[in-house]
């Protein structure tokens, strides 16, 4: 006989659901949102708990000027990741022209018409693309005021036919232009762990990449929401480009213990750097994946951001990744153990995208 049930989810939660449901479907965005003149925000989009402190105006993530002699760049390296996880990397030899049409290329793709922009809408990965607004939409608290392009670029090739012709020719040239920096930048930081200099590119970190584009609409009540929602990346290293409206934001750590927010000031032709959760565990708590953020956009003109997440591109059952041997010792045992990345992965999918706890989850 069946028992009488009481459904847990009350009519709030049922709402919200044919909400998150409906605003999918208009495959408009946000960006539809904005061109229907609203000027209040869906509550689906509401932000609980949303403590937007002060951050510390005086305090920025360095700056290190890629073109100094190269034991010097190791050094700066070695301690940003450290001490901050992130740095804004300057003189690194991609022109500004690249970065600005890179960028403007994507602007174009989300300033379409909304009836030729809305044909790209795809939630799922199948063909290495999709393009939807927030791509844990039906997983997280609250949705974020952005639309996203992913496109996974490595190991296998992505079908190009599905990316947006506006800017195909140049999201493919970014992925390739940027790998060769990324590729100086993980030799670097292997080096600053004192490892072997090709270890992370042997371990395929260049391999596995996913770029995420993301356009973040001017939003008519940015204290209720966020642009990005706290977050640390589950990738070995992130390589991001923004252009000139800024919001991103960087947790640090006071003396006293007390956590605040630290403004990344845009710098034009600036690749913004973070260490991963991944390069967290395999240097073995040495570099640190930092939390981070997006304030929802209170400028008038749109932000555009373009990430690339470095992964290994190796992911039989039998590639393990965990800490590097070379750095266990007695006096510094290790703190994660090893793991397929399609545990890792699988981990990190099974979570929210804002709970820090992904590193937690593979401690000893
Ligand atoms: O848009 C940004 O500046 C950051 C985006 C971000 O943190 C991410 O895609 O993981
Ligand atoms: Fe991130």
């Amino acid at each position: 006989m069946p028992m009488a049930t009481t459904i847990e989810t009350g009519p709030s939660s049922v709402d919200r659901a044919a909400a998150l449901k409906e605003f999918d479907e208009t495959k408009a965005g946000v960006k539809g949102l904005v061109d229907s003149g609203i000027t209040s925000i869906p509550s689906i989009f509401h932000h609980p708990n949303l403590h937007i402190t002060s951050t510390t105006s005086h305090l920025s993530i360095p700056t290190i000027d890629f073109s100094l002699p190269r034991p010097i760049v190791v050094d700066l390296i070695r301690s940003a990741s450290i001490n901050w996880g992130f740095f804004q990397l300057i003189n690194h030899g991609i022109p500004l022209s690249t970065i600005q049409t890179t960028i403007s290329t994507f602007r174009s793709f989300n300033e379409l018409p909304t009836n030729v922009r809305c044909k790209h809408y795809k939630r799922g990965m199948e063909g290495g693309f999709s393009y939807s607004s927030n791509v844990d939409l039906y997983k997280s608290v609250a949705a974020s005021w952005r639309d996203t392009i992913q496109i996974m670029t490595g190991p296998a090739r992505p079908d190009l036919n599905l990316i947006p012709e506006v800017c195909r020719m140049e999201l493919v040239a970014w992925d390739e232009r940027a790998k060769e920096v990324a590729r100086e930048l993980m030799g670097m930081m292997c080096e600053g762990l004192g490892v072997g200099v090709g270890r992370m590119e042997e371990m395929t970190c260049l391999e596995g990449r996913l770029m995420a584009c993301h356009y973040y609409p001017p939003c008519p009540e940015p204290d209720q929401t966020m642009g990005t929602a706290v977050h640390t990346d589950p990738c070995a290293l992130t390589l991001l480009v923004e252009d000139q409206v800024g919001g991103l934001q960087v947790k640090q750590e006071g003396e006293d213990g007390e956590e605040f927010w630290v403004d990344v000031k845009p710098v034009p032709g600036a690749l913004v750097i973070n260490v991963g959760d991944l390069l967290q565990i395999m240097s073995n708590d040495t570099y640190k994946s930092v939390e981070h953020r997006v304030r929802a956009n209170s400028e008038q003109d749109a932000r555009v951001s373009i990430a690339i997440f470095y992964n290994p591109g190796k992911r039989g059952e039998l590639d393990l990744y965990g800490p590097l041997p070379e750095l266990i010792s007695s006096e510094k045992p290790a703190v994660y153990r090893n793991f397929t990345m399609r545990e890792f992965m699988g981990t990190f999918f099974g979570k929210e995208l804002r709970s820090k706890s992904l590193v937690e989850c593979f401690k000893l």
